[in-house]
């Protein structure tokens, strides 16, 4: 008989520690986390609890801090570190995963500098691998907690996102798949900044018209950039673009939409990733989406007036005077 597949997780904190949950159900699982009390707790007591509170992990998920030992047991491979330490992560791997291992991308952000979205990191740091992610409304605490939710599996070759599937589902998780990589990504990486234009907005105590507004308007922008980048448009009429978007805009726990929040109080983004005490991408996604935009020549007013906030050269209430400054066109045309 076959023996079943191992997946390993990379990166224990709120969304790893999730994913690598969900995998320990169908399958045995090992997540490495760089503390090595992290790891240990996750061994003993069953929960993570810098990151997830007292919520109890299931009881096959083990814990490692070795990084080697994590990266030979891969079957398949899960990265869920914030996207700036992708890299470094899996240098340190490089020649320990095993050929043909498929490597299936978390991370929600891009990488400074390079302004390469994790899977084409993934793709440089561990070549010939088959490479994908999983992305969605997916706020980790809620799956943890059991409440039904859905994701993508997005790889160019459907077969791969067959095979690794069943991996991650559940009777309250399901998985769906996609060939639109491009596009299942941005959707995850562009719609933190809108959720953070959406925390501003609730932030000022705008009213529910204006936070439709943003949202909408703000699908429309990641619509644009995505598809002038090569994405299918349809895709961001799915879970991991207006789907993440809702999810993320909407929920109080996303740490995207509070450093928002934060902002309109008036504190400044270092004070507000400061209380957050967690990644929120789109504090660091943002210049580099505008620079896209740029490149692409695409109008991007919401995630523009984020960026300004995020750069100190504006506060939150300037920013939404700022939008009424920019004159609607046609509603499939630009800002
Ligand atoms: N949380 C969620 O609901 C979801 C998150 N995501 C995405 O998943 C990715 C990970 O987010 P999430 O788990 O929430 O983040 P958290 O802030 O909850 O945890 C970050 C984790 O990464 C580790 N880490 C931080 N810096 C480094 C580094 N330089 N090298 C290696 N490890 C590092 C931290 O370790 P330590 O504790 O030791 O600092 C911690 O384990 C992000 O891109 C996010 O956008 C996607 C979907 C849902
Ligand atoms: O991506 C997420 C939900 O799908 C999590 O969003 P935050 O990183 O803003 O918490």
């Amino acid at each position: 008989m076959a023996r079943p597949v191992r997946v390993v997780v990379l990166g224990a904190g709120s969304w790893g520690t999730t994913v690598a949950g969900l995998a320990a159900r169908n399958t045995p699982t090992l997540l490495w986390a760089r503390n090595s009390e992290a790891a240990d707790e996750i061994n003993s007591q069953r929960t993570n609890s810098k990151y997830l509170g007292e919520r109890k992990l299931p009881k096959g998920l083990k814990a490692t801090s070795d990084l080697v030992e994590a990266a030979r047991e891969a079957d398949v491979l899960v990265c869920g570190v914030p996207s700036h330490a992708v890299r470094a992560t899996l240098a340190e791997i490089a020649n320990e995963v095993r050929a043909w291992v498929p490597v299936l991308s978390l991370s929600k952000g891009l990488e400074p500098g390079t302004r390469q979205r994790p899977t084409e990191v993934i793709a440089e740091c561990l070549p010939g691998h088959p490479v994908g992610l999983l992305a969605g409304p997916n706020i980790a605490k809620e799956i943890v907690d059991g409440m039904a939710a859905a994701s993508v599996v997005a790889t160019q070759d459907d077969r791969v996102a067959a095979a690794l599937q069943p991996l991650f589902a559940s009777s309250v998780f399901r998985v769906y798949r996609n060939t639109d990589v491009l596009g299942c990504e941005l959707g995850g990486i562009l719609k933190n900044i809108v959720a953070i234009a959406s925390g501003m907005a609730d932030g000022l105590g705008v009213g529910d018209n204006t936070r439709a507004m943003v949202l909408a308007r703000g699908l429309a922008e990641m619509t644009r950039l995505g598809e002038a980048m090569g994405a299918n448009p349809r895709t961001f009429a799915g879970l991991t673009g207006v789907g993440d978007l809702i999810a993320t805009c909407m929920a109080p726990t996303s740490r995207n939409r509070r450093v928002g929040e934060a902002l309109a109080q008036g504190l400044t983004v270092e004070e507000a990733v400061a209380k957050l005490g967690q990644v929120a991408e789109g504090v660091k996604t943002a210049p580099t989406v505008m620079d896209l935009a740029r490149e692409y020549g695409v109008d991007m007013p919401i995630a523009a007036e984020v960026e300004a906030v995020i750069g100190g050269r504006q506060s939150a209430s300037d920013a939404y005077r700022g939008l009424q400054k920019v004159a609607p066109g046609g509603e499939h045309e630009v800002a």
